[in-house]
């Protein structure tokens, strides 16, 4: 089994309900554990401000899926839950799960980059994984809190368990 990071973000259509429901679908992706769950988070939207603020979350998965097909089924739940994928580029969204971190594994492929290309200064993304993964180094050999400790404080606040 690989141990494999998603960050989960929604604004639209009941974001809590939006993320709890991916929760739940990631749970019971194939060939996969959900091991741990971050609590959720507000925070307001990095990119243009005209959109409501985010619900974002980390999970810890355990898969024997490979990475493209972990994304697919990722992309599947998007679907799923009704992403419409828009021309605006960093819009609002229903849901977004994005695959944070594929073991040790760094992946460049035209599809999907490994670790997240813009992880490293998303307090949203960062925080949650800190809270599952407060000793974890990066492939790059960064430890996450380096990280933490350097990312630009947008305001994240704490929603539920
Ligand atoms: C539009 C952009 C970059 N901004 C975000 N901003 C926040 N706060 N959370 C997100 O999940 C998020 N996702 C995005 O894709």
């Amino acid at each position: 089994m690989i141990e494999v990071f998603v960050a989960v973000g929604s604004n639209l259509g009941n974001p809590i309900a939006q993320a709890r429901h991916a929760i739940m679908a990631l749970a019971v992706l194939p060939e996969s554990e959900l091991q741990q769950a971050s609590q959720l988070y507000g925070s307001r939207p990095m990119g243009p401000a005209d959109q409501p603020d985010y619900v974002n979350a980390v999970v810890r998965l355990h898969t024997q899926l490979g990475p493209l097909a972990l994304l697919d089924q990722l992309q599947k739940i998007e679907l799923e839950q009704g992403r419409v994928r828009k021309d605006e580029r960093w819009g609002p969204r229903t849901l977004d799960l994005d695959l944070l971190l594929y073991g040790e594994q760094v992946i460049q492929h035209e599809r999907l980059t490994v670790p997240h290309y813009g992880m490293k200064e998303r307090e949203f993304v960062l925080l949650p994984l800190a809270e599952l993964a407060p000793t974890l180094v990066l492939p790059c050999g960064t430890p996450l809190t380096e990280l933490v400790a350097r990312c630009p404080r947008n305001g994240l606040s704490i929603l539920a368990g």
